[in-house]
């Protein structure tokens, strides 16, 4: 009997070939493969009859071989093997494409479980390439489900299902679990052996789910467990004292009162930098809830402490249009506020150096070009990374590492459920901004189809005549690129103009210089131009509240969230704004998507519309978050375990807090944050 930690070598039927192709999927020993779970299941316990096969789809039929499989070879090297096979209610026929061996395994007059693709209708009819396993005589249910294994060229499932069922068998009575027990009672979870052999052998639907579930708690708690260490071994560190007392200058400045949902996230900060231990908070809100105060106020409160702050945005323009905002406010409070891009002249820069290395500069805002080598600060006290789902952990930290132990504020204008942001942001605490600034009414907003076009025109006329400034939104730069049938922002720009010659278009997109961005967008801020055709480049953060108008083409290329951020350019300012999305003539699932951006204006409820649909990958962008991989959890799809996975994660660590009388598990979080690539974790 072979043991879990014998290589896969030793399971009958694998030579020194088929071990060279099972490492090239990291398994090499047989605790490998029971590790290696399957990417999905077929489900053969639904035996249909031969005469109840209705459309083309896949089935399990059970059935008598009939005729003795005929090889015959049609072009070259390509080969057909063909019989019939019956049962009681009739008989279907069945070809094989390049198996001609299959007939060494089939005889005449033998029950199979066939299960494959039916294709064709009446006499054409046939089950293409089925795999076929004999059934015993007495066997009552011969289906079952069958896992389907992630595989390389050379393996087949069958080559997976050997080494597994030996992994399973080697699998030891005493099997540890790294689930306290407890908890399996608590959540009816199987526990660690049972679960393995639901997940490579299971009986049914219900074992496969039920295995699945442990698999994902097991996998949440441990990433709980590790994130929730990470935040308490920061709180151990000693940090910066900022002194609030000067906070209420810093609230005259502003040019208006402060949502109550800004004080709070403002009074919270104040707080976390008055403990002396280092801030690590998210702030949260959505589109144009006001984040950019809150940023200002953490600046204020370091510099009145005699500390500098750096305020990292995603894009040059940001950059420059937060250093527009914080100028005024901070020097009403003697402060300054200097601004690093990298597209500044050489003079410019060295004069900014300079400022940011005598301490001259309190403020600091800038684009990636702050965690260059040349940047030294006389004395960072916090650190602020606008991260609009751009930035990764490893620049925050390089930005944090030019100071010793700074406060570091992470703000985001992806809204995501608070369970979800506790655990993608693990190792920081979350302030949400969940209340706009009054005077505020909601976007309206519509889907349209080209029909619409003429009084779409009409429409941005009136509202330029009535004073405002509209935003078009293309999908591509220039004709030409990708998609032909794409509207690209310099054609469409022409278009308009030609059909409104009196009024000013620009344009505006990420293939022009950062200086001519820089000037577009400022022009169109001070009113220059009417309209502006722009890329995505605007979609982050940009902030021209007499914009009441937004126009996107081709929305149904865009995510949920992504169109949330677009229509998030206006509603700014106390003008009714709106915003329309052609797109909706593009079948019944873009109509869908777009319906639930005109029935809401929360970006938190998009956003859960918007994880459904796309995942957190794509909606995250891969492995941004710094995240150690998961295997089996599903993070949109997964919350409600989530939620439970992170109050026992809590209440454990609370009691035990280096897990020391945990080993297994605290040796299984360890593993699974050392895997992960991210250095700022390490
Ligand atoms: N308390 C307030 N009262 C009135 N106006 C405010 C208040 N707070 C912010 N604003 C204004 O609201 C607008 C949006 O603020 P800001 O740019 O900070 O939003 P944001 O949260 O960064 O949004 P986005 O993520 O969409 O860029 C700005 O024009 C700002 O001056």
């Amino acid at each position: 009997m072979p043991a879990i930690t014998d290589s896969v070598q030793f399971v009958k039927g694998i030579g020194p070939k088929k071990v060279k192709l099972f490492e090239k999927l990291h398994i090499s020993t047989l605790q490998d493969a029971l590790e290696t779970y399957p990417r999905d299941y077929e489900d053969r316990t639904q035996i249909t009859r031969i005469a109840d096969i209705a459309d083309e789809d896949r089935y399990a039929v059970r059935a008598i071989l009939g005729t003795e499989p005929k090889v015959s070879r049609i072009r070259k090297g390509m080969t057909l093997v063909k019989c019939t096979i019956f049962d009681e209610s009739g008989s279907l026929g069945v070809t094989w494409f390049n198996q001609p061996y299959i007939t060494a395994q089939l005889r005449v007059g033998q029950e199979y479980l066939f299960y494959g693709r039916v294709q064709g209708f009446g006499r054409a009819r046939q089950m293409i390439s089925p795999q076929a396993e004999k059934v015993a005589e007495n066997d009552q249910n011969p289906g079952r489900i069958v896992p389907v294994y992630p595989l390389t060229a050379g393996l087949t499932q069958r080559d997976m299902a050997r080494v597994t069922e030996a992994a399973l068998d080697a699998v030891p009575g005493d099997w540890p679990d790294p689930l306290p027990e407890v908890l399996r009672v608590k959540y009816r979870l199987p526990d660690a052996a049972d679960a393995l052999a639901a997940i490579h052998r299971p009986k049914n639907r219900e074992d496969v789910n039920e295995a699945r579930r442990r698999m994902v708690f097991e996998e949440l708690f441990l990433l709980c467990c590790g994130l929730q260490q990470l935040r308490e071994r920061r709180r151990a560190d000693s940090g910066i004292l900022f002194r609030g007392d000067r906070l209420e200058e810093f609230f005259a400045a502003l040019p208006f009162a402060p949502t109550g949902a800004q004080r709070r996230a403002i009074m919270e900060i104040a707080a976390d930098c008055a403990s002396g231990r280092p801030m690590n908070r998210l702030v949260q809100g959505d589109v144009g809830s006001g984040k950019t105060v809150v940023a200002a106020a953490l600046c204020a409160l370091a510099a009145q402490n005699g500390w500098q702050a750096a305020f990292m945005a995603p894009t040059e323009i940001l950059a420059a249009q937060h250093a527009e905002t914080l100028s005024p406010m901070l020097g009403k409070l003697g402060l300054t506020c200097t601004l690093l891009t990298g597209s500044m002249t050489a003079a410019q820069k060295r004069a900014a150096l300079a400022a940011i290395e005598s301490g001259a500069a309190n403020v600091v805002v800038g684009t990636h070009a702050l965690i260059q080598q040349s940047v030294v600060f006389h004395r960072l006290g916090a650190v602020i990374a606008d991260e609009q789902h751009r930035f990764g952990v490893a620049q925050r930290a390089a930005l944090s590492a030019k100071g010793e132990m700074p406060h570091v504020l992470v703000m985001s204008a992806t809204p995501i459920p608070r369970t979800l942001a506790l655990i993608m942001y693990g190792d920081l605490d979350v302030s949400i901004l969940d209340e706009t600034p009054p005077g505020r009414s909601p976007v309206e907003t519509y889907a349209v189809g080209e029909n619409m076009r003429r009084r779409i025109t009409a429409f941005i006329e009136k509202q330029l005549a009535a004073g405002g400034q509209v935003y078009v939104v293309c999908p591509l730069v220039e004709d030409g690129e990708g998609d032909s049938r794409l509207k690209s922002a310099e054609q469409h720009a022409k278009d308009l103009q030609a059909q409104l010659p009196h009024r000013r278009v620009a344009v505006l997109h990420g293939r022009m210089k950062n200086a001519e961005k820089d000037a577009v967008m400022r022009d169109f801020a001070a009113q220059k131009y009417d309209i502006l055709v722009a890329t995505t480049v605007i979609e982050v953060g940009v902030d021209v509240p007499n914009a009441n108008l937004m126009v996107v083409e081709d929305a149904d290329r865009f995510g949920l969230s992504q169109l949330h951020q677009l229509r998030g350019r206006v509603g700014r300012g106390t003008r009714q704004s709106y915003c329309v999305f052609f797109g909706a003539d593009k079948g019944a699932t873009a109509r869908e998507r777009l319906k639930i951006l005109c029935k809401t204006n929360d970006g938190f409820e998009i956003a859960r519309a918007d994880l459904s649909q796309r995942g957190p990958g794509d909606f995250f962008g891969r492995r941004q978050h710094g995240l150690p991989a998961l295997h089996v959890a599903d993070l949109s799809a997964d919350l409600a375990l989530m939620q439970n996975a992170r109050e026992e994660a809590e209440a454990l660590l609370a009691a035990d807090p280096s897990l020391s009388g945990w080993p297994l598990l605290k040796e299984r979080v360890h593993r699974m944050f050392a895997e992960r690539d991210d250095e700022a974790f390490n």
